[in-house]
């Protein structure tokens, strides 16, 4: 917390935001505590052990991509009024009165709650395990960051706690944004000295006035705005004194002294009848003199002029009147504002303040810090432990840190050892990359390995990485993982670096690189044709795993698995695990024996894959492709299928083609627009036969993206109204289905579109009467899945069915739901109050680019007709009757719902129902709801 009231937004226009390269090469002070508790709110439920997840990315982040040298600080053992605070504002929000609570004795502190101690513990054994230093304060954590600050053993501190300055801090970094231009949101004493005239001692005087951590309440009355003015009443060397006088009750002068009106100056109304005033002009004199002729300052032929509603007399009189009045109003609002301080118990606490400017916090010497190497094989143990990751996960992950300290100490030791940590060679820069404005060398390490079992394909054509989103800030701080890269059959390892890191660790490949891209740059226009020319029929660049490159150090035993041979010996297991959609053809990665390769399953009807087939020609952007190339393609696939209607269709979609459609735009995957593009074609003809989609229907598809599914659905004779939120893909579907009469994109965020008004002037087109009703089938973007479930199934006058592809979870938690688990939401009464939910298969991750971090599965929702919806009066007093109960998840009804009915009305009307007194909401049905409802609303 630190300072109370709004005290940040007072400093926030002295903030600066800084760039990627501000913390490179600084040691940073990080208040561990606040990390702890931003993690645990971030993303409480959604990951096993939030804590020790982000403490672990934001480290490495901070190491690696920023280039600082981190050091953490823990509390020790809080300050007893800390610890007096703390319980009075945990009692002060349960509404007991504090000032009947015991005082803590002095010298007794409460020790933060055990789970709390137990969070900081396993950070701090993940930080001492990744080698980097973790400091413990004899007091508050933010207090030992401030002073390793003020005596310049970091240039900055990072905490949220705005009492770092007043312990003496001269940098605060607030926050970090990992995924923007200027990640940093920085706070220098000195610009708060400019700006608003506040040293430290100021800011301590105002902590008093507004609260604080060692005093939550501060004075009753004051907020930050009053004490700004009262604090820069004085200078830093007196403020504290002069506050301690008011809290004695006297009033000291102020400036000088206030003069009071009554000392010796003559009263306001004294003066102005020894000078009257025209109530006309409002300038001196009488009216009755104005009237015969205008007065000096009017001066007008017809008399004085009547005074503006704003006017102003500035005559000597009026002038000294205005001053002595504003005098007045200053003294008064002195003489309130030192009241109210002096009526607080013991103003200012001398304790509070003597803790302020103690310089006493450090535990151990600043100058001991010292960064080591992290301790690969615990750190595997300790996090699959705790985390549950698959070890090459962690081993890949950490490699960013191992890669950074290689290039640190390469210049520095003049080393020979020509491996990264043995297992690694510098090999070369494959590129420079820019992420958010920042430059990077994108380096390949090398690790010959045998190739077995690889195609030797073309390099890929880029690193697809998520395209940059200046506003997004991932809560997770998700690190750029290293990436595998094969590349005319020789694997590497590619990663991030700091362009000056690489420059000083391997100078002469750096210049080499230089020049080389210096020499391509002037030959970019024929490279440009080159490039221009049809793509060769190679297949790209396989990505293998991390494992295939990043050993054990463990028992040889567990490295003895030849990569290759366990690819092929487990490959039928994996075919079957993935092939949970249907018995058809099935486009995965293997991922089990630790190489990711293509593996296509193919069955009834349809030919094998054939990598050396040209990328699909409406890639190009040719939009026209010949009737026979067309059928060729669809002769690979299902007859029943494809041969019905050809006139729209272009090739199929695959892994190649979805990148390739991607890439030729320079378009990567957004993780906002949930962009997981499906790499299954079967996948999409299962949506589509699963929905039963036939000749002459009407599909509303939400999300096209490259139009893989939109394919799909007019190629069995469908019309496709497609809503597509990111305007490339609009583009892309646009041009790729150029021509043909039966589709039609809107670009529109679905959420936020009148899709009712879209149906309903389309339906107002058509001629036949007796149309049935449309069908919606989608891949959705998770994000919005709940979303579109609440809009669509009210829709049963419009649509028959909705058949969408969502997570997997939230796919379960719709349909099948158990009473009286926390799962169990008004969600499920709204699908069954519309619709007839099934869930139809599971979608593995794998069947998506980029590959979502959890699987997906079919559902259909079979919409019921209006007619046919549950008989409840009104479907709005229905749901906000569910929503209400539902509103005290854990309450009984007949609590929950006191505002619609009382107590013993509600009961009375449970029991008419056949429903227990007792009933909570997780525990009715929706005919058990609709029961009640109707109970309720008749009486
Ligand atoms: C999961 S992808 C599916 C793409 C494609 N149908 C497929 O199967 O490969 C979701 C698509 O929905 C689009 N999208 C995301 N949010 C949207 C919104 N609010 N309204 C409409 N489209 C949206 C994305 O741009 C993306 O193209």
């Amino acid at each position: 917390m630190g300072v109370g009231g709004k005290f940040w937004d007072l400093l926030r226009p002295y903030a600066q935001q800084q760039g990627f390269d501000y913390l490179r090469d600084k040691r940073v002070a990080v208040d561990l505590s606040f990390w702890i508790v931003q993690h645990e709110t971030a993303i409480k439920g959604f990951a096993l052990k939030p804590h020790l997840r982000l403490t672990f990315f934001r480290t490495i982040n901070l190491f690696s991509k920023f280039g600082a040298y981190p050091v953490f600080v823990v509390d020790g053992t809080p300050s007893p009024l800390k610890s007096q605070a703390r319980i009075s504002r945990f009692f002060r929000s349960s509404g007991i009165d504090t000032s009947s609570l015991p005082t803590i004795k002095e010298g007794v502190s409460v020790e933060r709650n055990k789970q709390f101690c137990e969070w900081v513990r396993e950070c701090v054994e993940l930080l001492e395990l990744l080698g980097i230093p973790v400091l413990k304060a004899k007091g508050e954590a933010e207090a030992l960051c401030a002073q390793l600050n003020s005596e310049g053993y970091v240039d900055a501190c990072i905490t949220p706690d705005s009492d770092a300055f007043l312990f003496g801090a001269k940098c605060v970094i607030k926050g970090i944004k990992p995924n923007s231009r200027e990640p940093f949101e920085c706070y220098y004493m000195s610009d708060i000295e400019a700006g608003l005239g506040l040293k430290r001692k100021h800011l301590i005087a105002m902590s008093l006035l507004v609260g604080n951590d060692f005093d939550s309440g501060g004075v009753l009355g004051i907020g930050v705005e009053k004490a700004l003015h009262i604090v820069r009443v004085f200078s830093e060397d007196e403020i504290l004194e002069r506050l301690q006088d008011i809290g004695k009750g006297l009033k000291p002068a102020v400036n000088g002294g206030i003069k009071s009106v009554d000392d010796g100056e003559e009263s306001c109304s004294e003066m102005k009848r020894r000078s009257p005033h025209c109530s006309r002009c409002g300038h001196p004199g009488s009216k009755r003199t104005h009237f015969k002729s205008s007065c000096e300052h009017c001066s007008c032929d017809s008399g004085c002029i009547t005074k503006p509603v704003e006017f102003r007399c500035e005559c000597s009189f009026c002038y000294k009147d205005r001053e002595l009045k504003e005098q007045k109003k200053t003294e008064n609002w002195w003489i309130k504002v030192c009241d109210k301080i002096a009526l607080g118990p013991e103003f200012p606490n001398r304790k509070i303040i003597e803790l302020y400017l103690s310089d006493s916090f450090t535990a151990e010497d600043g100058s001991s810090m010292s960064w080591g190497t992290p301790d690969t094989e615990m750190l595997v143990d300790f996090l699959v432990y705790n985390l549950h990751w698959d070890p090459s996960y962690v081993r890949k992950m950490l490699l960013p840190m191992l890669s950074t300290i290689y290039l640190r100490e390469r210049p520095i030791n003049n080393t020979e050892k020509p491996l990264l940590y043995d297992q690694y060679e510098f090999h070369s820069i494959k590129c420079i990359k820019t992420r958010y404005g920042h430059q990077y060398f994108v380096i390949r390490w090398r690790k010959p390995i045998p190739t077995s079992g690889l195609s030797h394909g073309e390099p890929e054509e880029s690193i697809v990485v998520w395209e940059e989103e200046e506003e997004s800030v991932d809560p997770l701080d998700g690190l750029n993982e290293p990436q595998v890269h094969n590349d005319n059959g020789d694997c590497f390892l590619l990663t991030d670096e700091c362009i000056g890191l690489v420059q000083s660790a391997f100078p002469a490949e750096t210049e080499h690189f230089l020049q080389e891209k210096k020499m391509r740059e002037s030959k970019k226009k024929t490279v440009s044709e080159e490039a221009a020319s049809p793509p060769r029929s190679t297949t790209p660049g396989v990505q293998r795993s991390i494992k295939d490159f990043y050993r054990s150090t463990k028992a040889a035993s567990a490295q003895s698995t030849d990569p290759g041979v366990s690819s092929r010996a487990s490959s039928s297991t994996e075919k079957k695990r993935q092939a949970t959609s249907s018995s058809s053809s099935i486009f995965s990665k293997s991922v089990l024996s630790g190489t990711m390769s293509l593996v296509i399953t193919s069955t009834i009807n349809c030919k094998s894959f054939s990598p050396t087939r040209p990328f699909p020609s409406w890639i190009n952007g040719d939009n026209s492709p010949s009737q026979g190339e067309i059928s060729a393609d669809f002769s690979r696939r299902s007859s029943a299928i494809f041969l019905t209607r050809v006139s729209c269709a272009k090739n199929p979609d695959d892994y190649h083609s979805t990148l390739k459609s991607l890439n030729s735009r320079g378009r990567f995957p957004r993780k906002s627009l949930g962009q997981h593009y499906m790499l299954n074609s079967d996948i999409n003809d299962q949506l589509a036969s699963v929905a039963d989609v036939k000749e002459g229907d009407f599909v509303l598809e939400i999300g096209p993206g490259t139009g893989s599914l939109t394919n799909v659905l007019i190629n069995l004779g469908a019309t496709v109204l497609a809503i597509e939120k990111d305007p490339h893909m609009v583009d892309l579907v646009r041009e790729r289905f150029a021509g043909c009469d039966k589709f039609k994109v809107l670009q529109e965020d679905f959420v936020k579109c009148h899709i009712r008004s879209h149906m309903h002037s389309i339906f107002e087109n058509r001629v036949d009467q007796d149309f049935a009703l449309a069908k919606v089938v989608s891949n959705l973007p998770f994000n919005i899945s709940t979303d579109v479930v609440k809009l669509l199934l009210p829709m049963g006058d419009i649509f028959s069915q909705v058949v969408l592809l969502l997570q997997d979870e939230a796919a379960l938690r719709l349909v099948e739901p158990a009473l009286r688990t926390s799962e169990y939401r008004p969600i499920n009464i709204l699908v069954n109050f519309y619709s007839e939910p099934e869930y139809n298969f599971r979608v593995p991750r794998e069947n998506f680019f980029p590959q979502p971090k959890v699987d997906a599965a079919v559902v259909t929702f079979k919409l019921k007709h209006p007619r046919d919806y549950p008989d409840v009066s009104s479907a709005k007093s229905f749901f906000a009757l569910v929503n209400s109960a539902f509103n005290g998840k854990r309450k009984m009804l007949r609590k929950s719902l006191q505002h619609i009915s009382s107590s013993p009305e509600i009961e009375k009307a449970l029991g008419v129902a056949g429903l227990p007194v007792t009933s909570r909401p997780e525990e009715l049905t929706l005919g058990d709801f609709v029961k009640l409802h109707n109970v309720i609303a008749r009486e």
